[in-house]
């Protein structure tokens, strides 16, 4: 695969042009638009929102995608909407095995007929909560494109790398790097071989970055190392700014109000000569995470890893924070460093990239998943509780790992697919029994 370009900055005002004058200047709707090219805005917020949080983006195409045909019901078993989706579980802490990605010989499956929701909250159309998804897809979405209305997406992949193309341009990523869609923008996901994602559907306000209070104006996640792709489009005949060959019908799915819908429309959605605005697909490499940490005593709070959060309507209680623990050193002197034992009001779904998870060394897998709910008690499991009450406290690198966080104010709830696909850990709440009253008077 070519390597591809990217515009940077988080939330910028960018300008792109696959073809050279295309994009009107000094206007957006102009009364004849460069090349026969058709005006379009996608309002990723309400007109009216302040301009800090306002996002919209003018895109200038071959055809508006107005046209298309009427919509018919897509049955998909597997992809849940909203907590009336989930089935009541106790408040166990509940874990899960990795799910192994079938062969495409005998269970062929994209990004759409791999998605496998675990865990939800909120209602999609109250614009409120989120669900976290697991997608183990094993071929490309060729002709078919995805629109999701009822949230933006945050893909974290987990096995092999993707590559994603959107209406504003074409963005690859690997393990270790995230893709965020936002709400509305048509995309397809491209695999190579067998692969498994993580990601998070966003019902709520979007992803943006989180204040930085003290830390300052630099720090955790900077946002020139979000990238957004530039203007490009699929065309009959391949040129320097098309993306591939592509003529005839195309499949659009499109998921509006917790069910997906299908429509085939004439021509490809990814037709984009040029664009303008801050309302864009992004991608962001979690090594250019700048980690911060005790140097000093104590594990802080996690919300010190937070890459992107989308706020509710009280301040500092999240919808939905997107939390890394990437590489790091501990440093800390007289400090139990791994977590602590703690319950929280906000509710916790994790996942792991690759490496290993210094609360749960052993029982955590990579492509596994947990989810510890509002007030449910969790923390290092008692090996890593021994382990890390006797370790020498050198200076030590936490490296080759990746675990993230999707953490919400709204419980989660589990799918029948979590509580009855197979791989729920049955003797999760067990890790913990080996912790002894050791108290002595
Ligand atoms: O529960 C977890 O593993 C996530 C977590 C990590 C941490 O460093 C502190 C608190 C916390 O909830
Ligand atoms: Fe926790």
């Amino acid at each position: 695969m070519d390597m591809l370009r990217y515009l940077q900055g988080f939330g910028n005002q960018f300008t792109t042009e696959a073809v050279p004058g295309a994009l009107p200047q000094g206007r957006n709707s102009p009364q004849q638009v460069a090349h026969g090219l058709y005006a379009e805005l996608i309002s990723g917020s309400a007109f009216t929102a302040p301009r800090a949080e306002n996002r919209r983006t003018w895109v200038y195409r071959r055809q508006p995608s107005v046209v298309t045909g009427g919509y018919e019901a897509l049955p998909h078993a597997f992809w849940k909407t909203g907590a009336k989706d989930g089935v009541s579980a106790p408040p166990n802490p509940m874990r899960w095995h990795p799910t192994p990605v079938p062969s495409a010989e005998a269970t062929p499956l994209d990004f759409i007929d791999g998605l496998r929701t675990v865990a939800l909250n909120g209602d999609a159309d109250a614009q409120t909560g989120m669900a976290a998804h697991l997608v183990l897809a094993n071929r490309s979405m060729a002709r078919r494109a995805l629109v999701n209305a009822d949230g933006e997406m945050l893909l974290v992949p987990q096995q092999g790398a993707i590559r994603v193309t959107t209406e504003l341009g074409v963005l690859d990523a690997r393990p270790g790097e995230v893709v965020l869609l936002p709400r509305g923008v048509a995309f397809k996901v491209a695999v190579d071989g067998p692969s498994r994602l993580y990601v998070c559907e966003n019902y709520g306000a979007p992803f943006r970055l989180p204040e930085l209070g003290p830390i300052g104006s630099n720090g955790l996640a900077n946002p020139r190392d979000f990238k957004a792709p530039v203007a490009a489009f699929e065309a009959a005949t391949p040129g320097s700014s098309a993306v591939e060959d592509s003529t005839g019908p195309y499949e659009i799915v499109r998921k509006y109000g917790g069910q997906l819908w299908r429509t085939r429309q004439p021509g490809t959605p990814f037709n984009v000569v040029a664009w303008h605005g801050n309302l864009a697909p992004l991608k962001y490499d979690t090594a250019d995470f700048m980690v911060i940490g005790s140097i000093s005593f104590d594990h802080p709070d996690p919300s010190i890893f937070t890459v992107l959060t989308s706020p509710s309507d009280t301040p500092g209680t999240a919808n939905c924070d997107f939390v890394i623990f990437p590489p790091r050193w501990m440093v800390a002197e007289d400090t139990f460093r791994p977590p602590w034992y703690h319950r929280n009001l906000m509710s916790e779904f994790m996942g792991l990239v690759y490496g290993q998870y210094d609360a749960k060394p052993e029982g955590f897998k990579p492509g596994g998943m947990s989810l510890h709910n509002c007030m449910v008690p969790h923390g290092p499991d008692a090996e890593a509780f021994d382990k890390a009450s006797h370790a020498p406290l050198q200076p030590h690198k936490l490296d080759h790992t990746l675990a993230f966080m999707f953490e919400s104010r709204w419980r989660f709830v589990p799918t029948e697919f979590a509580m009855t696909g197979g791989a729920l850990d049955a003797a999760y709440p067990q890790c913990w029994s080996a912790l002894d009253d050791r108290f002595k008077a």
